[in-house]
């Protein structure tokens, strides 16, 4: 169970806050999708999720362990237990598909591999199999940086797989991608999602996909939650909850009746 207790984050003393008493407790085995308008505060929320941002108040707990208060080796511990995927891939770029993915199991191994860069001969066929798994199998000799950007999240799910985490997180996974590369890559997620059963959490920006991929919706706005539902609970009136501007300049022409329901206008936007 991964619980977010009454988070406040502020980047700055001036700044609005990112995330404004959140509270949010997602079950084992869910596939949440957080939606909202870009500075809503999903990014933030996500990261930290596995530490990567410390609220400026309040407590992330992971099963039960604080991920907020927990001091350096801790919350390493913790975080070999989340696997974490971004828009931008987070590749090594020089180095081999194969080796990139490899680098997933650095957690699990001793140090001095980690150092010299040698893996034990089954993590390598892990790694194949993730690969091979991801439909990438070919590419395993490939330089990284030589890949397109939807091969390059495959690696990077590859990477996650061979981790075996409980929790992945997801930050806008599929932003940098063409619609049909994004949409075969929340079906990939989605099969994994239903074959290892693994906490899911990722951000889209797709409220269509999102209803697709998703076993639960959760909606910020300003840094507040708006919506907590199942899928066929999100309709249009919420979906304009969560991304109406503020001053509610644009509603009558989103929401006209000539016009396509509000998720449809907002996926062209
Ligand atoms: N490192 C940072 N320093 C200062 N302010 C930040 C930082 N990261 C985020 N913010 C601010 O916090 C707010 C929430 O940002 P966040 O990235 O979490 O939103 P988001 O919903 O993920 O947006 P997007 O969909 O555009 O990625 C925004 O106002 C943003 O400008």
């Amino acid at each position: 169970m991964l619980q977010f207790i009454d988070l406040t984050k502020r980047y700055g003393k001036a700044d609005p806050p990112a995330l404004q008493d959140f509270s949010l407790t997602v079950e084992e085995g869910e596939f949440v999708v957080l939606l909202g308008r870009s500075g809503a505060g999903k990014s933030t929320l996500i990261r930290c999720a596995n530490g990567l941002i410390r609220p400026t108040s309040g407590e992330v707990r992971w099963k039960g362990e604080s991920v907020t208060r927990a001091k350096k080796e801790e919350l390493l511990k913790l975080r070999a237990g989340m696997g974490m995927i971004f828009q931008q891939f987070q590749l090594i770029s020089r180095l081999d598909v194969l080796t990139n993915v490899m680098v997933g199991r650095f957690h699990h191994l001793p140090l001095w591999r980690s150092l010299t860069g040698t893996f034990p001969p089954e993590v390598v066929e892990t790694a194949r199999e993730a690969l091979h798994r991801v439909g990438i199998g070919h590419l395993a000799r490939q330089r990284a940086d030589g890949l397109s950007g939807g091969q390059q999240q495959r690696v990077a799910i590859a990477r996650v797989l061979v981790q075996r985490p409980k929790l992945l997180l997801g930050d806008e996974p599929v932003a940098s991608l063409d619609p049909v590369t994004a949409d075969a890559i929340l079906r990939l997620l989605k099969e994994i999602h239903r074959h290892e059963k693994m906490t899911t959490i990722l951000n889209l920006h797709d409220v269509h996909m999102a209803r697709r991929v998703a076993t639960r919706i959760v909606g910020i706005r300003n840094g507040r939650l708006v919506f907590d539902g199942k899928p066929e609970e999100l309709d249009e009136s919420r979906v304009w909850d969560i991304y109406r501007p503020d001053d509610d300049c644009c509603r009558p022409f989103l929401v006209h009746e000539s016009q396509p329901p509000v998720s449809h206008v907002l996926l062209r936007v």
